[in-house]
């Protein structure tokens, strides 16, 4: 039992402890992050890194008054230790758990939930302002990576801040690390203030001076960094352009030295910028060491970091495996990530063709159009990005790529469920936001060697097209040595099912990885005794309207299953043909409702919402006769 985070039931408990007595509360923390992680899995390493930044904020400021709002908030679990959630902790990311995530509904300590990067700036200056109108004095305070200065909108937000408030406290945690080593000119510009000899100095002296004469000195320092900062930089500090005092950098684990700036902060009346120099993993040596697989991962050995091998391939790495593939007999393929080279698999790209592959940060608008404008000059770029991420760039899909019918090509991996991340991650409206755009096509594999082929079918169409694959792994298909192009549009017949008639009980339409539900159902319903068709539908756009016509028209029932809402899904492309067609056919449709889904298992959760076979049978066998006696 820990001496001290165990009687943390809330901030104010924080504030009762000694300087000594904090640093053991943050021994402690480590400790528990470390061993409880290594159990549920998650971010380590991000919350390794915050843990003496969050001690001193909740030792100075009042949370739920004041208001802390932290980027990604993959970095909120110390948060959630000191604010009421300790005795939960071991439920994080568990179905029926904690969330990974800063979440309003879980804690009003938790000012604003995310999960997508670049929020906090705003977020925060929006609480600001809205104090300032109702005459409020509570603090504001956003705490953001240095990959969140990669974000477009931490620069819109920061346009604004000077001229819309006095108060508000931005806390840039600077790791040097995104997933990856932080990348740009943001991040060159954020090393060279970090590794300036002055600096270096000062902080020396910090430790010293504070050590003999306390809190006054801290101040003094805080005030000498940032003279000395300017120094090195110039007036022309980025932040003091944008209107903000700019403080630090500063020993993001040093405690006294944090309270004390703090406790500095909270007085201006000025909006300003602390520059907090943490790192990641801090206190676990294999979360130092590989601060890229510690990012967030699944459970680990707490005493060696080692983690289960993953025996077969995921889609992630089959997609780098064929773009290598396809780059190898192509040198206009080119491979954009948005600061996902790990979870995209394209790191496995990289060393083949290291000229051809583009980190851009954490800018998927800029992704997308970074794509567009390759592609004028004859490039065929694959952007790879998770479909929830794909949703901060349909502007750029739809008015610069698909009007002007560039053929570049998005891969949008995480497509479907993405189980412990939640509802902020789960891609399932992919389909729903991108089915309308004309020019553009949109696949979704039944397995690895569909994927292949989809890829390359892809890159033959002089468009653009989406092609969006599961988190994880797959059936276990082989690859073809070379990949086949598909008919765009054409679905794959699996099991015909018709008699001589044409007429056939249950028509199944699966999609993707629900192809395998779609098996399951029918063999199902074959014990039973029906006649049943199972079709790959391969495309949710273009429908393969005359495949859907054929089996629709003389079948007693319809199904259609997606791992993705129902809103404006695949199942609703079918039911539009078959309006089209004037078909009148019972239809169900399988996948997910109109509602975010929760964090889970991915299982539990098909089961819990019914997005299963044995769920369709219960549906569809109302619908059908008796079958005859055999
Ligand atoms: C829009 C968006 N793109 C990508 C991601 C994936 N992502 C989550 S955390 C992260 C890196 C964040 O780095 P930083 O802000 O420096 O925080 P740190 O993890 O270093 O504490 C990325 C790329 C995301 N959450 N949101
Ligand atoms: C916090 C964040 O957005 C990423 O770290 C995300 O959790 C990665 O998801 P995967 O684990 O599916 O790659
Ligand atoms: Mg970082």
């Amino acid at each position: 039992m820990s001496e001290y985070l165990s009687k943390i039931k809330s901030p104010a408990d924080v504030k009762l402890l000694s300087l000594a007595e904090l640093e053991r509360l943050a021994e402690e923390i480590r400790e528990r992050l470390i061993q409880g992680v290594a159990k549920t899995g998650g971010h380590i390493g991000p919350n390794l890194g915050v843990v003496e930044l969050t001690i001193a904020m909740h030792y100075v400021f009042d949370t739920p008054k004041d208001n802390f709002v932290f980027d990604v908030s993959h970095q909120s679990y110390v948060h959630k230790l000191l604010t009421g959630r300790e005795d939960r902790f071991d439920t994080i990311r568990q179905p029926g758990g904690l969330n990974g995530f800063m979440l309003r509904t879980e804690s009003d300590h938790d000012s604003f939930g995310a999960g997508h990067a670049g929020t906090a700036l705003s977020a925060a200056l929006g609480m600001a302002v809205a104090r300032d109108m109702a005459g409020g004095d509570e603090h504001v305070i956003a705490l953001a990576g240095d990959a969140a200065f990669t974000n477009g909108i931490s620069f819109e937000a920061l346009n604004n801040v000077a001229a819309q408030t006095k108060r508000l406290i931005i806390v840039l945690n600077d790791n040097e690390w995104s997933i990856d080593k932080n990348v740009g000119a943001i991040a060159e510009y954020f090393h060279k203030i970090a590794t300036n000899p002055t600096y270096v100095n000062l902080h020396d002296r910090a430790v010293g001076l504070i050590g003999k004469f306390g809190g006054r000195a801290a101040t003094h320092i805080a005030r000498k960094a940032e003279e000395a900062a300017k120094g090195v930089i110039g007036r022309g500090m980025i932040f003091e352009e944008f209107g903000l005092n700019y403080y630090g950098p500063v020993d993001g684990h040093n405690l006294p030295l944090l309270i004390e700036t703090f406790k500095f902060l909270k007085s201006q009346n000025k909006p300003v910028v602390l520059h907090a120099l943490t790192q990641k993993g801090r206190g676990f040596q294999p979360a130092i060491e590989k601060q890229k697989k510690f990012h967030g991962l699944g459970p680990y050995d707490p005493e060696t970091g080692e983690t289960k091998p993953t025996g077969q391939k995921t889609y992630s790495e089959i997609f780098a495996e064929s773009l290598t593939k396809l780059a190898n007999t192509n040198d206009k393929v080119v491979a954009i990530t948005a600061a996902m080279p790990n979870g995209t698999a394209l790191d496995l790209f990289r060393p083949h063709h290291p000229k051809r592959y583009f980190d851009v940060g954490i800018a998927e608008e800029h992704a997308v159009l970074f794509a567009a404008g390759m592609a004028t000059k004859g490039f065929r770029p694959f952007c790879a990005i998770y479909s929830t991420f794909l949703q901060r760039a349909f502007d750029q899909v739809v008015h610069d790529v698909a009007l002007q019918r560039l053929p570049v090509v998005f891969c949008m991996d995480r497509g479907g469920l993405s189980g412990d991340d939640g509802p902020t991650h789960h891609g399932l409206f992919d389909i729903s936001y991108l089915r309308g755009v004309p020019n553009l096509i949109h696949m979704d594999p039944k397995d690895e060697d569909e994927l292949q082929d989809m890829m390359f079918t892809a890159l033959e169409y002089d468009g653009p097209s989406a092609i969006r694959y599961p988190r994880g792994t797959g059936p276990g298909v082989p690859l073809k040595l070379q990949p086949a192009a598909i008919q765009i549009g054409k679905a794959e017949v699996l099991k015909d099912g018709r008699d001589l008639s044409g007429h056939v009980e249950v028509a199944i339409f699966a999609l993707g990885n629900m192809v395998a539900e779609g098996e399951k159902l029918a063999k199902a319903l074959e014990s039973e005794g029906h006649t049943v068709a199972l079709i790959n539908g391969r495309f949710a756009k273009p429908i393969d309207a005359a495949c859907v016509g054929a089996f629709a028209r003389k079948a007693g029932v319809l199904v259609t299953m997606e791992d993705h809402v129902l809103a404006g899904g695949y199942g609703s492309a079918v039911l539009e043909s078959l309006n089209e067609q004037s078909i009148e056919v019972p239809v169900v449709r399988v996948g997910w409702p109109d509602e975010f889904i929760e964090h889970g298992k991915p299982d539990e959760l098909r089961a819990r919402y019914g997005v299963t076979a044995g769920a369709a049978l219960e549906r569809v066998r109302p619908l059908l006769p008796k079958p005859v006696s055999a």
